[in-house]
C-alpha cells in the first residue's frame, strides 16, 4: 500500500505520524511511505533519517494526501478537507463529536476514517490515547504551576506551600489517565489533591495506587461545585469515549474560584468539560480570563513536547497502522474488534454511535457493514 504522512499544520504541532523507525516497520512489510518534506524536521527527524528507512521524500503535500491511507497526528483543518478522495485511509486522532463540519467532509467524500481515540480493547482501555493522555496530564500540573504565578496572571500560589504555609489545592475532574498522571504530579509537588470520578472501582484503584495522598470524591453536581470552589487548579479530564465531553463544571461554580486560579481543561479535545470555556486556545495564546480565573484550552497540549509525545504515540499507532495497511482496513477490523471500534466514519456512513447521535446521522454499526 501508498502511504502518505503529511507535515502537521496545527498551531505549535510539532509531532508527526511517522518516526524513521515507523517507517522502517512499514517498508518491511513492503509498503511505500511518502513523507512531506521536513515533517519531522523540528524534532530531529531529517529527511535523510527518513530517506535511509526507506521513505521517499515528497515535496508537496498535495502528493502526500493522494497516498491510499495517510497516517498523521491531529484532526485534518479545513484546508486539508480539500484533499480527501474515496477510498482514503485516515488513521489519526479525529474527534469528530464536537467536530460537525470535520464529519460531514468525511462522510460526502467517502474516506475511511480511523480515530485513534476510539480504538478500544475489550476491557475498554483506549491504546491510542493512552500515551498522549500521560503527556497531558503530567503536563496539566506544570501548566498550571506556572499560570498560578503573579507574573503569568495568577493568584500567587506555590503548588508544594512551603514549611509553615499550606499546599495549594489542585482538584481533578476524571481519575482516569489523564488525572492519574495529573494527580502523580501534582502529589510530586507537593500539592493537596483530590481527585473527582463518577466510577467507584476507579476511585477504590486510586485510593491504592496513591496509598492515601490523593482524596477521592464521587463525582455529583454538589461535590463538584466544593471541590472546585476551594481548588487553586482544576484539571478537566472526563471522558466518556468518542462522546461530546460532559460540562461538569458550570459557570456559576467557575464564579466561585477566587481571582487568579487557574483551569485547565485537558478535555477539550472532545468539547470540554467546562461551561466557560467557549473556545479552544493555541499555544500561542494558550490562555484567557473568564470570573477572574484563568483558562487554559489547548487541544493538542502533547505537541508542546513533541519530540516525546511522538515516540510515545507512533511506539502503539504504528503495530495497528500496519494490521491495517498489511491486511486492508475491512480483514484487520474483522481480525481486531478494537480496530473495527476506531472506525467512525467509512463510505459516508457514520460508525460510531456518540459521532452519529452528535451530528444527526443513521448510525451504522461496522461490523454488519463490513460482514
Ligand atoms: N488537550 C489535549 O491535548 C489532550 C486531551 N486528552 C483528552 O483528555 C480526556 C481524558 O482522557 P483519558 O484520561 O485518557 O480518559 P479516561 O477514559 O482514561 O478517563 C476518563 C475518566 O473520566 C471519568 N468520567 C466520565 N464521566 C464522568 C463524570 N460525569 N464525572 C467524573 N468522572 C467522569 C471516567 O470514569 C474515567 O475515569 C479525553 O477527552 C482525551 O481525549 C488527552 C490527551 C491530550
Ligand atoms: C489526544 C490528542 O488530541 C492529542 O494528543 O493531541
Amino acid at each position: 500500500m501508498i502511504i502518505g504522512v503529511p507535515k502537521e499544520i496545527k498551531n505549535n504541532e510539532f509531532r508527526v505520524g511517522m518516526t524513521p523507525s515507523s517507517v522502517l516497520s512499514y517498508t518491511k512489510a513492503g509498503h511505500e511511505v511518502l513523507v512531506e518534506t521536513m515533517a519531522g524536521l523540528s524534532i530531529g527527524f531529517t529527511n535523510e533519517d527518513y530517506v535511509q528507512a526507506g521513505a521517499t521524500i515528497v515535496a508537496a503535500a498535495a502528493d502526500v494526501w493522494s497516498a491510499e491511507m495517510v497516517v498523521k497526528v491531529k484532526e485534518p483543518l479545513p484546508e486539508e478537507y480539500g484533499y480527501f478522495h474515496e477510498g482514503l485511509i485516515l488513521y489519526t486522532y479525529l474527534h469528530l463529536a464536537p467536530e460537525a463540519e470535520l464529519t460531514h467532509a468525511l462522510a460526502r467524500n467517502k474516506v475511511t476514517a480511523i480515530a485513534y481515540e476510539t480504538i478500544q480493547l475489550d476491557n475498554g482501555s483506549l491504546p491510542l490515547l493512552t500515551p498522549m493522555s500521560e503527556v497531558a496530564g503530567r503536563m496539566s500540573v506544570q501548566i498550571g504551576a506556572h499560570f498560578l504565578e503573579k507574573a503569568h496572571g495568577g493568584k500567587g500560589i506555590l503548588l508544594g506551600g512551603v514549611p509553615g504555609v499550606e499546599p495549594g489545592k489542585v482538584a481533578v475532574i476524571g481519575g482516569g489517565i489523564v488525572g492519574a498522571n495529573a494527580a502523580k504530579m501534582a502529589i510530586g509537588l507537593g500539592a493537596d489533591v483530590t481527585i473527582v470520578d463518577l466510577n467507584p472501582d476507579r476511585l477504590r484503584q486510586l485510593d491504592d495506587l496513591f496509598q492515601g495522598r490523593v482524596k477521592t470524591i464521587m463525582s455529583s453536581p454538589y461535590n463538584i461545585a466544593e471541590v472546585v470552589r476551594q481548588a487553586d487548579l482544576v484539571v478537566g479530564a472526563v471522558l466518556i469515549p468518542g462522546a461530546r465531553a460532559p460540562r461538569l463544571v458550570t459557570e456559576e461554580m467557575v464564579k466561585t474560584m477566587s481571582p487568579g486560579s487557574v483551569i485547565v481543561d485537558v478535555a477539550i479535545d472532545q468539547g470540554g468539560s467546562i461551561e466557560t470555556i467557549d473556545r479552544i486556545t493555541t499555544h500561542d495564546q494558550p490562555t484567557y480570563e473568564k470570573h477572574g480565573v484563568i483558562h487554559y484550552a489547548v487541544a493538542n497540549m502533547p505537541g508542546a513536547v513533541a519530540r516525546t509525545s511522538t515516540l510515545a504515540l507512533t511506539n502503539v499507532t504504528t503495530p495497528y497502522g500496519l494490521q491495517i495497511a498489511s491486511k486492508g482496513f475491512v480483514r484487520a477490523a474483522l481480525d481486531n474488534k478494537a480496530i473495527a471500534k476506531g472506525i467512525n466514519v467509512v463510505a459516508g456512513h457514520v460508525t460510531y454511535k456518540a459521532v452519529a447521535e452528535a451530528h444527526g446521522y443513521e448510525y451504522t454499526d461496522i461490523l454488519s457493514l463490513l460482514q
